[in-house]
């Protein structure tokens, strides 16, 4: 398989830029040409330090947009400004190892997200600056990240000790997503499916909160493609080839008389095949429909995510849209390893969104599920006689989408000799195969009478993963809440008992969350129980300290989480609204400055 990297930057708008910003004394005759140099370095240093270690999520490098000055007053502050905005800077990092003039030099740009390093050294007083352009922010109401490394360093160490790295890095992947979210859409396939509140796209949410348009296709648009053939047919010839030497068929579970011939079964696969192919060209376009004369179609939507409604209106008579969804949200397909999509079941704009964050902070494939069930030790023992052991000695969640996933949700991709969720361009064709390997297709059951074939699999246990979800709350407004844990593997035999009681054919990751005794995360029970939604996006790592500075760019509260404080990174604003009470200071700052976009 080939690695793949023309993915989904079919997406018009720059991919963001950073800026950093070398600030500086402004005094002549000695104190700024004695600081030239080594604020240069600070810059040069940094910026080596982000292109060295961030990716834009189609694979492509970060680059970095050096001011071509020091800044030491407000004309270099426009000067770098002006070259910024020809860049498509997105975001900005100032550095500086010295004083210098807080409302002359700050980033005073409305929303792009803003940090600033201030060395910690005492030969001047940069640290000061710091505390003092924090204090203009705040005044202004332009909310930025404070960065200060614990141990003095001597002047002209133009090492970035880890602490500074870690913070330049977390800021960093957060306004990247920021910057690259802003101007795109998210596509709905359908509307509501089955009464779900997150199907309705709020577009206010998105438009003020995130910068992204809603865009709106009708699912009888499938139905027009596929009956007068606008889609790429050659590609669909290939790639159904593919699907019948990749896709292993499952377990048919159906009742005789619900049971599809295999003639119908042979024209669902075709369906479902070109139901992907159409679902993608909606998203991002595709230049081969305008060689077929569909230029409009060609275009597609300019979506970095979406939604596919799915039930019932499609799925009560046309195949589902499972192995669309589940293929699409991989990071591999018959035309080789490339970028996953982020195309949320059941158009679940929520939950799509928050696969999207997930995304931008890994640049890995993300999870949707159903959260279907939390099992306890004494359930456990009771329906199959096996006593929870382990990371689940207190119980775990059963998260299962109704039918399709990820099939890099496996756990057969793996990091250091553990099951990961890789990065696509990290991804081998070995990789790939042994997910593919790893899944079944099955038929379709009851809830879909249009037939269509669901992904099977278990999801490996040992994986470091975060369970997270946006909800929308009256009086409120958009509201994060994440769980970061561990999937735990069952015995087969246990498994199967419990999976037979829910869908066998659907794919499985047991959960369990990173307890600590008390509050929302005082076992495994009362995360479930608070869980705000149906459904989760689940990624790779512990990365619910990047998400919950992603949230306070966004102005997003966090009601729920379990990240240590040392990971937690907000505006230096946030302490002032009551660094006491840190979740209340979060939802009183995210009111007080409203949606980033106003
Ligand atoms: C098949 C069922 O209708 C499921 O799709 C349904 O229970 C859900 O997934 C709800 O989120
Ligand atoms: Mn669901």
């Amino acid at each position: 398989m080939t690695t793949n990297y023309t993915g989904n930057n079919r997406l018009q708008g720059s991919l963001p830029r950073i800026g950093i910003r070398p600030i500086i004394d402004g005094r002549r005759g000695g104190i700024r040409e004695s600081l030239e140099d080594v604020t240069m370095e600070m810059a040069r240093a940094t910026a080596e330090l982000l292109t060295n270690n961030l990716r834009h999520s189609n694979g492509l490098p970060v680059e970095c947009v050096i001011a071509d000055t020091c800044i030491g007053g407000v004309v270099e502050a426009a000067m770098a400004e002006e070259k910024f905005a020809r860049a498509g800077v997105g975001l900005t990092l100032s550095v500086t190892p010295s004083w210098c003039y807080p409302t002359e030099t700050i980033d005073t740009h409305p929303y792009r997200p803003k940090a600033i390093w201030g060395f910690n050294g005492t030969e001047r007083p940069g640290a000061v600056y710091l505390a003092a352009a924090m204090s203009a922010h705040n005044q202004k109401g332009l909310p930025a990240f404070s960065i200060y490394g614990r141990d003095v360093q001597d002047i002209g160490d133009s090492s970035i000790t880890p602490d500074v790295q870690e913070k330049l890095l977390q800021f960093a992947r957060a306004g990247l997503a920021v910057a690259t979210m802003q101007g795109k859409s998210y596509l709905s396939m359908g509307h509501v499916s089955m009464g779900i509140a997150g199907c309705l796209a709020d577009e206010s949410f998105f438009q003020r909160y995130l910068g992204i348009r809603n865009e709106y296709v009708d699912m009888t648009e499938f139905v027009r493609r596929m009956e007068l053939g606008i889609y790429d047919r050659e590609e669909f010839d290939k790639a159904l080839a593919w699907t019948k030497e990749h896709c292993i068929e499952g377990a048919e579970v159906n009742p005789e008389h619900l049971q599809r011939s295999e003639q119908q079964k042979q024209g669902d696969w075709e369906t479902v095949v070109k139901m992907t192919l159409i679902a993608r060209d909606l998203m991002i376009g595709n230049p081969k429909l305008a060689e077929l004369g569909f230029g409009e179609e060609a275009l597609g939507r300019n979506a970095i995510a979406a939604g596919f409604q799915g039930q019932r209106a499609w799925t009560d008579y046309f195949p589902n849209g499972d192995f669309m969804e589940a293929i699409l949200t991989s990071s591999f397909d018959w035309n080789g390893i490339r970028e996953p999509f982020m195309l949320a079941t059941e158009n679940d704009t929520l939950n799509g969104v928050t696969m999207l964050f997930g995304h931008l902070l890994t640049n890995a494939a993300q999870i949707f599920a159903d959260v279907r069930t939390y099992w306890s030790p004494d359930a456990v023992k009771r329906v199959t006689g096996y006593e929870l052991e382990g990371a689940a000695l207190d119980g775990l969640i059963h998260l299962i989408n109704s039918g399709p996933a990820a099939l890099d949700a496996t756990g057969q991709m793996e990091v250091d000799g553990k099951p990961a969720m890789k990065p696509f361009w990290d991804i081998t064709s070995e990789d790939a195969e042994r997910c593919l390997q790893a899944t079944r297709w099955c038929p379709a059951v009851d809830f879909f009478r249009g037939g269509g074939f669901s992904t099977d699999f278990t999801t490996r246990g040992g994986m470091p993963v975060t369970m997270a979800r946006l909800n929308i709350v009256a009086g409120i407004g958009p509201v994060l809440q994440l769980a970061e844990g561990y999937t735990v593997e069952l015995p087969e035999e246990v498994h199967d008992k419990l999976d037979q009681r829910s869908n066998p054919t659907w794919p499985t990751t047991w959960f369990v969350p990173r307890t600590t005794g008390e509050g929302l995360f005082k076992d495994v029970y009362t995360v479930m129980n608070h869980w705000g939604s149906n459904h989760a996006a689940v990624s790779y790592g512990h990365i619910g300290g990047d998400l919950i500075t992603l949230a306070s760019m966004l102005r997003i509260p966090v009601s729920m989480h379990n990240v240590p404080e040392e990971r937690v990174f907000r505006p230096s604003a946030w302490t002032s609204f009551g660094g006491m009470d840190p979740v209340g200071a979060d939802y009183r700052a995210c009111q007080a400055f409203g949606p980033l976009y106003k």
